[in-house]
């Protein structure tokens, strides 16, 4: 794959003219959009701007209908709420699927790179909500994806906790270095983790910000407050309307 992607990284995702169509509406309207291998990008969007629709599209569970999709094979992806199978031990469930006589020891060192390793024989149902993503984001891990999918993956949880995991997540992609794409509602987790901020408004991506401030992040920081209210105004549909 060598269309570049922002910055002139080589694209690891790479969409092309997508539209999805339900009935007469139309979600996604000629959509394009390119992740570079190793990029963080934040999606941010209104309610029923299709974030959703074109995560699933991306994962296979939606068809493409109209234009081009590419992503590569090794790819996982991260829901809202972890989706564990409840009759299943925590370590159980990061092995699902691992192929080869060592897919317990994988389980377990994924898990203990999220801060689990304390409950590898847990029932998810033991689990809190914080300690529940952990485990999802270690089965998502576990099979070394070259793209991560995040759909709202902290949502749910207390402010406090959001904060942690956004601090792990951090890590974890520097460390692994995979493409990321975060879909969320929060401008500031946006701003905290990603390269690069896209907005999709009715379908198609209607602005892309570079987010080019020095890791570790700070609130204080004026250029961080700076981009975020460049993003809010970008989310608001008046501003929308007049870049349309
Ligand atoms: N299977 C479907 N059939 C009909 N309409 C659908 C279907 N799936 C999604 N839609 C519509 O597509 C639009 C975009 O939905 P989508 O879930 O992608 O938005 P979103 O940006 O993820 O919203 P949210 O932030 O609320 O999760 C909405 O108007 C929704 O009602």
């Amino acid at each position: 794959m060598s269309a570049p992607a922002s910055g002139g990284m080589p694209a690891t995702v790479l969409v092309r003219g997508l539209e999805r169509r339900f009935g007469n509406t139309t979600v996604l309207d000629r959509l394009d959009l390119s992740v570079g291998a190793g990029e963080f990008v934040a999606l941010l969007g209104r309610s029923g701007s299709g974030k959703t629709t074109l995560l699933r599209t991306l994962t296979g569970l939606d068809p493409v209908q109209t234009g081009e999709v590419r992503v590569p094979a090794a790819q996982a992806v991260v829901f809202q709420e972890s989706r564990l199978l409840p009759w299943k031990r925590v370590w159980e469930n990061v092995a699902l699927g691992l192929e080869g006589a060592d897919a317990r020891g994988r389980a377990e060192v994924a898990l203990e790179e999220v801060g689990l390793g304390h409950r590898l024989a847990a029932w998810p149902l033991t689990l809190s909500g914080g300690e529940a993503q952990r485990a999802g984001i270690a089965r998502a891990l576990v099979r070394e994806p070259s793209f991560l999918m995040l759909d709202e993956p902290f949502a749910s949880l207390d402010a406090l906790t959001r904060l942690r995991m956004q601090d792990m997540v951090g890590a974890l992609w520097r460390r692994h270095r995979c493409a990321v794409l975060l879909v969320t509602h929060d401008v500031d987790e946006a701003l905290l983790l990603a390269d690069r901020a896209v907005v999709l408004d009715k379908g198609r991506i209607r602005a892309s910000f570079p987010i080019a401030l020095p890791r570790p992040r700070r609130h204080a920081d004026p250029d961080f407050a700076r981009l975020r209210a460049a993003l809010l105004d970008a989310l608001d549909v008046r501003a929308v309307d007049q870049a349309a």
